[in-house]
């Protein structure tokens, strides 16, 4: 960085014209004399307010970001007498922005949390800024998956066996911020997700492992000894990577629709499989598949398969509105060999072994979801304080207020609603969880993606064109706007979800109870 000369405004003044074009933001001086033909807004507004404060200027077309990444190399000293007010982000930093955090992280009382999920949220947050946010958005906008190293990272940390929940699995491992083994629970697992949620990279957040998160539990659950320990292994660690599959073309919450077949071969040591699968997220970069196979006919013949990516069995990516870093593919099964010892569960129990994590999977997305809609509401409420129109802030006008107080309402009551299931899942066992939750968790991913909905909605009319252009102040809202809808239909749509919540609710409906 340059060395912080202090020069007067009258200094400043002198630098207005093309040959020495200085401007002042926040405080800090910047010599643009080099940067003005390459400045993707033109010369011309930069002639505007050459020799000038342009901090007001600049915020109101710039994110900070920008100044992150080109102010080291323009800037040249301080203005003498002036204090810089705008605050830069560092990596692990909470924000201050009203409701840009859960409220225990702003100073409010809460009765879930305790010292070790602070500790656990500084951590992963740093872990994420410092290790993740770098490729996001360029990853995002290539539609390039998370390399290996990444992947191995984020093993090395332990966030990959966080993100899988309390359980044997994390027995030994030292987890971040030293937490331990033993007092990690729900809410820490919750955080984890919230904290991926913060990417604002749609696509490249779900390549930073969503397949793991619901590949990997039949796995941990129903596989045999030797099955579980190699492939646990291998995918906590990083250096491996899974995904479920389930749905298919002609397939979605009709599971027992489901065409692929796997018989079993002469010798009895091989289901052979064939078939294929549509919309599996990571599936273009995954070692092992957890599928959902046909070995009967019915409901009943429904089994569920570990397979690894072996001859017979191929991926290509599906061109969807998200960005192609999520690795969504379809797959074909042609006479895949898959050892017998990768039956997870038993033969035509293969439903069970799907909805065994349900909720969980349910649980995950709103948790991530719900981050990513305060990471939109944040966006909103700082460009309403700083985008200037008729002359005042935006926020001046009654009608983005009210819109703020919609967005903000609605997200904060997901989100109690979702701390509280959570208090539910940290005192449940599986099976008290199982009878319980499963329609309220139903419910509340319903209300979830139908928020995420409203504030999508609502983001576009307060960013106008931004929100639709990829780059620049308003990047956030449109990766929001236009991938939302994936968490509506992931992990069963907005309309099974409704309907599992209230059947489930009949069934705990009291016969005695008459108007
Ligand atoms: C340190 C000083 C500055 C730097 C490094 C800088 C850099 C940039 C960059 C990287 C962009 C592209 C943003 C994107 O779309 O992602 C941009 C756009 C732009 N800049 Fe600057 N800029 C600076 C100062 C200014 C100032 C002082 C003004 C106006 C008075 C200005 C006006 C604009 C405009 C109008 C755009 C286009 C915005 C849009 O498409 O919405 N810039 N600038």
């Amino acid at each position: 960085m340059a060395p912080q000369q202090e020069y007067t405004i009258e200094q400043v003044a002198a630098h207005n014209n093309e040959e020495s074009l200085w401007i002042i933001v926040d405080g800090r001086v910047y010599d643009l004399t080099n940067f003005a033909d390459l400045h993707p807004g033109g010369l011309t507004v930069l002639l505007e307010v050459a020799g000038k404060d342009a901090t007001q200027e600049f915020y109101g077309l710039h994110r900070q970001s920008v100044l992150a990444k080109f102010g080291p190399k323009y800037e040249i000293g301080t203005v003498k007498g002036v204090k810089s007010k705008i605050v830069l982000q560092k990596p692990g930093d909470i924000s201050k922005v009203p409701y840009a955090e859960s409220s225990a992280w702003q100073g409010f009382y809460s009765p879930y949390y305790n010292e070790s999920h602070f500790r656990f949220r500084a951590a992963v947050r740093e872990f994420i800024q410092k290790e993740i946010v770098p490729d996001a958005a360029v990853n995002e906008e290539s539609g390039t998956i998370a390399d290996q190293e990444l992947f191995e990272k984020m093993g090395s940390f332990n966030l990959l066996a966080c993100r899988m929940g309390p359980g044997p699995h994390l027995n030994g491992r030292t987890l971040p911020g030293g937490v331990k083994p033993e007092e990690f629970d729900y809410f820490h697992e919750m955080i984890a997700h919230e904290e991926i949620g913060t990417l604002g990279a749609p696509g490249f957040q779900d390549s930073v492992a969503t397949g793991m998160v619901i590949g990997l539990p039949p796995v941990l659950h129903f596989a045999t000894k030797n099955v579980k320990e190699k492939v646990v292994n291998e995918v906590l660690s990083g250096k491996k990577r899974i995904c479920l599959a389930i749905t298919e073309a002609t397939a979605g919450s009709d599971v027992a629709a489901i065409r692929t077949t796997a018989k079993k071969s002469p010798c009895g040591k091989y289901y052979i499989v064939n078939g294929t699968k549509k919309w599996i997220t990571n599936g273009t970069f995954c070692d092992y598949f957890s599928t959902a196979v046909r070995t009967g006919d019915g409901p009943g013949g429904i089994s569920m398969l570990l397979i690894e990516r072996s001859e017979g069995l191929e991926t290509k990516a599906i061109k969807t509105s998200y960005s192609a870093a999520a690795g969504t593919a379809y797959i074909t099964f042609e006479n895949v060999k898959v050892p017998v010892e990768n039956l997870l569960g038993k033969e035509g129990q293969g439903f069970q072994v799907i909805m065994y994590n349900f909720n969980h999977e349910r649980w995950f997305i709103v948790a991530t979801v719900t981050r990513s809609i305060r990471l939109v509401i944040e966006e909103c409420f700082k460009w309403a304080q700083q985008r200037l129109v008729f002359g005042k802030p935006l926020i001046e006008q009654p009608v983005i207020r009210a819109k703020l107080a919609h967005m903000i309402s609605e997200t904060e009551a997901v989100h109690n609603w979702l701390e509280n299931l959570t208090y539910q899942m940290t005192r449940m066992s599986y099976n008290e969880a199982s009878i319980k939750l499963g329609g309220p968790i139903a419910l509340l991913k319903l209300r979830c993606t139908r928020v995420a909905h409203n504030v999508s909605d609502e983001s576009c009319q307060i960013f106008g064109g931004r929100a639709i252009t990829k780059t620049g102040m308003g990047r956030i809202i449109e990766g929001f706007q236009r991938t939302y809808k994936f968490a509506a239909i992931l992990g069963g749509s907005e309309e099974i979800m409704a309907d599992l919540g209230v059947r489930q609710a009949m069934k705990f409906y009291p016969k005695t109870a008459k108007l």
